[in-house]
């Protein structure tokens, strides 16, 4: 299951051509892997997550979604599939400035038809899971940087989603609410068993990747070595990067999970 891209082609019409965003993407997000991508800005990470979250759709190769092979789905299978099995995480949070940490949540919920009582339960599940119980109840201009992106994390995971794809969460946050989030990120990962894609640009944050793929000018090279990856800072985190290397996937999905 998971999340496999195969020879992935993306264009973008530019002026009298096209623009190849990405070129022949070789992807497989085993459930229960991190998979951290970086690259140079323009190389195609954010086109490559919204591929793989079905909000965009290449003009070749072959994308299955936790198993069902997207190709096969009509617009409005693609956007049920996207619902029950995909969550996305967005750089900025994006809060609704007049809801609280828990109905923040509970939209998302009302959107998919789950019945109020149940989406007050899992809102108040999640937000303890990310360490917000004692905050459920805050705007968002009452919360920091790093806790509204926490609540943006619970939010995508209202849907329990098996697949999460998370661009450049921590570029708003200092470096250590940035560790923390990420740490959150690899948490919910290998306790939930989810198929993780996290896009960024700070090497510094590669600590708790199961691989480390690096995308240029479309194309997606081979897992790096760890001292070619992470550099050699003080921020680099002390547990190795397992470039390349397969961890078990968990056989179950735990029902629950706190962060670290
Ligand atoms: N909707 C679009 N229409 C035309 N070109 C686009 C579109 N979206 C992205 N591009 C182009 O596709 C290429 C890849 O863009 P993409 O946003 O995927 O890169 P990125 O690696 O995520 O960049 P960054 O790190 O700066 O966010 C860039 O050259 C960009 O200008």
């Amino acid at each position: 299951m998971g999340l496999q891209l195969s020879d992935i082609t993306l264009t973008y019409p530019d002026g009298d051509s096209f623009l190849t965003a990405l070129d022949g993407v070789e992807l497989d997000v085993p459930n229960g892997h991190l998979t951290a991508v970086i690259g140079p800005s323009g190389s195609g990470k954010s086109s490559l997550l919204a591929v793989a979250a079905m909000l965009v759709t290449p003009d070749s190769g072959r994308l299955v979604v936790d198993g069902t092979d997207v190709a096969d789905l009509d617009r409005h299978a693609r956007t049920a599939l996207r619902r029950t099995t995909v969550g996305v995480v967005f750089q900025q949070p994006n809060l609704l400035a007049s809801l609280t940490a828990t109905e923040q949540l509970q939209v998302m919920a009302h959107l998919d038809g789950t019945p109020p009582k149940a989406a007050r339960k899992r809102a108040a599940e999640l937000l303890d899971a990310v360490g917000l119980a004692g905050k459920a109840g805050r705007l968002p201009g009452q919360l920091s940087g790093g806790q509204q992106q926490r609540v943006n994390i619970a939010r995508a995971l209202m849907n329990d989603p098996s697949v999460l794809l998370v661009d450049e969460p921590t570029s708003a946050l200092d470096r250590e609410r940035s560790a923390a989030v990420i740490d959150l990120i690899t948490t919910i990962t290998h306790r939930r068993g989810t198929a993780t894609v996290l896009v960024t640009h700070d090497r510094s944050q590669l600590g708790g990747a199961d691989r480390v793929c690096e995308v240029v000018d479309g194309r997606l090279r081979d897992h790096h070595p760890t001292a070619e990856v992470v550099a050699p800072t003080e921020n680099a985190p002390s547990a190795p990067v397992r470039a390349g290397t397969e961890v078990p996937a968990p056989g179950t999905r735990p029902g629950s999970y706190r962060p670290r």
